[in-house]
């Protein structure tokens, strides 16, 4: 079969199967939401094209703003799809039992094809089983034990940006943040889950290290072609032999580093493998999370064989990088856009320092250190990097509601009716920036809010940090949360104290939301993700480094 009938298959095959869902009693068509009348609707996309190149927070705000916590669109082929953002119904969604909202098909299927079966790909008992075997790696003492190793890739960035400005003949750089936490942060997830030097910072010449570069990035693109928009979403009607047959011809570029960063990854997973293994049997166990996994694998209940262990090594570096990265980025970006916020966080650094009489943040002092963690989750609030969850409801079920929500036919739903088969789209940013949780200045960046009582609005318990969805919830929320948590507080702690950051005049910043949130600059569309922001040393007298 040549490609083009794949692409024929790919549109039939979901085409009747939709047919014959759309028979089936649902309330998701009676509520409100944008129409096909509107001009980004179109028959074979319906609205996901405006959902994949809208900037980030755009879609949320429309259907917020227009429509409220509970939005029907339209998916391919005209399916009726239920866009969520309601604490009560999420709550359902994330924490129900027996994986009754299942990850949806499509996720699942590109996740296994992409980065092999591991932890984001697997179902059911599965599932259950490869988390437990996994949980202790992830776990508050494995993760505390980390921070030396984040120290040392922040140390390394420290001496770089140094050296960047003393070769200047300003007192001022443009550096390319979102690039070099990009690379800092593939240094520590090699050095910290895996005792791997990517050698990304020094630039080394590794080609396993230029795959890894921006490679969510690279493979959903900023603005996904419709072709891509449509085989991704109809990766849930299609058996995985056929997308992969897909996969392995496609040519776009995303598919090509695809391939080639599993060709690498998979040869560097079972010699890392190998070795720990190796080091373990010699009595010599590591600290790192492969370590621990290997070392777990034993377990009687939480065993996972080498190839399942070699998946979560290539799971891991997809889950783990560009979301950390990312999320550090856009915090210098908010803190350069308001020096009030930055000069405040600078000065509990300050503070805290001369109080103990030196720099070296312990674990303990990092989350002690109030503002740091307000502007910490403040960032994570305002730029949720996995905008939306995709899931599939496994048996008829009803969805409760936080507040009675009027269809249009004029009913009023306190819960409503999703039969088996339905799709939903269960909006992490949509609750992050909801002004019924979080105030009438929900979309305002504003550290601050965290130390106001009474500042959530919604009583609903959700998310795993903070009161967040930016991590998910409930049985498949993220593993690495701590791990990242921990990264970020140790990065930002060192890099505020050392560097003045400000925005760089005439750049405007733009964030897409395809995949993660990518930043672009306007102009420079061409050149990809980047953030560009001005750098300069922060003077103090003498002493505390
Ligand atoms: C700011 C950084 C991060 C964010 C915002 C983030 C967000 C998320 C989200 C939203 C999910 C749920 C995905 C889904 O259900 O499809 C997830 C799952 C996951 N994350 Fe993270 N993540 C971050 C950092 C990390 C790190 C550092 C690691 C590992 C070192 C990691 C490993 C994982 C894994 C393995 C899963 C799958 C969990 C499961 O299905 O049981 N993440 N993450």
């Amino acid at each position: 079969m040549d490609y083009s009938k794949t692409v024929v298959v790919a549109v039939v095959v979901p085409a009747i199967w939709l047919l014959l869902k759309k028979l089936k009693r649902s309330d998701i068509a009676d509520m409100h939401g944008p129409d096909t009348s509107d001009t980004s609707w179109s028959f074979i996309l319906g609205h996901l094209k405006l959902m994949a190149h809208s900037e980030s927070g755009g879609v949320e705000k429309l259907f917020l703003d227009n429509y409220g916590s509970v939005v029907r669109f339209k998916a391919p082929f005209a399916e009726n799809r239920l866009w969520v953002a309601d604490p009560k119904a999420l709550h359902q969604i994330f924490h129900a039992t027996s994986y009754l909202y299942r990850k949806s098909a499509s996720s699942r299927e590109m996740n296994a094809i992409i980065a092999d079966p591991g932890l984001l790909a697997a179902d059911g008992a599965t599932h259950r089983r490869q988390r437990k075997a996994m949980m202790p790696a992830f776990g508050l003492t494995a993760s505390r034990e980390l921070l030396p190793r984040f120290v040392e890739v922040v140390d390394k960035l420290e001496v770089m940006w140094k050296d960047l400005l003393e070769e200047s003949p300003v007192e001022l750089v443009e550096i390319d943040v979102a690039g070099w936490l990009g690379r800092a942060a593939l240094d520590v997830i090699g050095n910290a889950a895996f005792d791997y030097d990517f050698g990304a910072l020094e630039g080394t010449e590794n080609p396993l290290t230029r795959s890894y570069l921006n490679l969510l990035s690279v493979a959903f693109g900023t603005k996904p072609l419709p072709k891509n928009i449509l085989i991704s979403d109809a990766s849930q009607y299609l058996p995985r032999g056929l997308l992969t047959w897909i996969f392995e011809r496609d040519k776009s570029p995303g598919s090509v580093r695809m391939r080639e960063n599993r060709k690498y990854a998979r040869e560097v997973a079972k010699e890392l493998i190998d070795t720990k293994r190796q080091n373990i049997e010699n009595g010599e166990m590591g600290n790192d999370v492969l370590s621990l996994l290997i070392e777990g694998s034993g377990d009687v209940d939480g065993v996972m064989n080498d190839v399942e262990i070699a998946s979560q090594v290539r799971t891991i570096m997809l889950a783990g990088q560009e979301t950390t990265a990312k999320m550090m980025s856009q915090m210098l970006w908010e803190l350069a856009k308001n020096p009030e916020y930055q000069t405040k966080l600078r000065a509990e650094l300050d503070d805290f320092v001369s109080v103990k009489g030196n720099a070296d943040f312990t674990a303990t002092d990092l989350e002690s250190l109030s503002y740091l963690n307000a502007v910490i989750k403040e960032t994570l609030r305002v730029h949720t990097s996995v905008p939306d969850i995709i899931r599939e409801v496994s048996e008829d079920t009803m969805l409760p509601l936080s507040k009675p929500v009027i269809g249009r036919s004029g009913k009023t739903y306190n819960e409503i009716f999703v039969p088996k088969g339905s799709v939903i789209h269960a909006s992490l940013a949509g609750y992050n920036t909801n002004p019924d949780v979080w105030g009438s200045d929900a979309r305002v960046f504003r550290p601050d809010r965290w130390f106001e009582q009474g500042m959530k609005k919604a009583d609903t318990p959700l998310g795993i940090y903070g009161g967040l969805m930016t991590f998910s919830a409930g049985e498949r929320s993220c593993i690495g949360w701590r791990f990242a948590l921990i990264e970020a507080q140790a990065f930002m702690a060192r890099l505020v104290r050392e560097f003045q950051f400000s925005v760089v005049e005439g750049k405007e910043i733009r964030i897409y939301r395809p995949g993660l949130l990518e930043p672009l600059v306007v102009g420079e569309e061409d050149k990809g993700v980047q953030l560009p922001l001005n750098v300069s040393a922060i003077c103090r007298g003498a002493h505390f480094h």
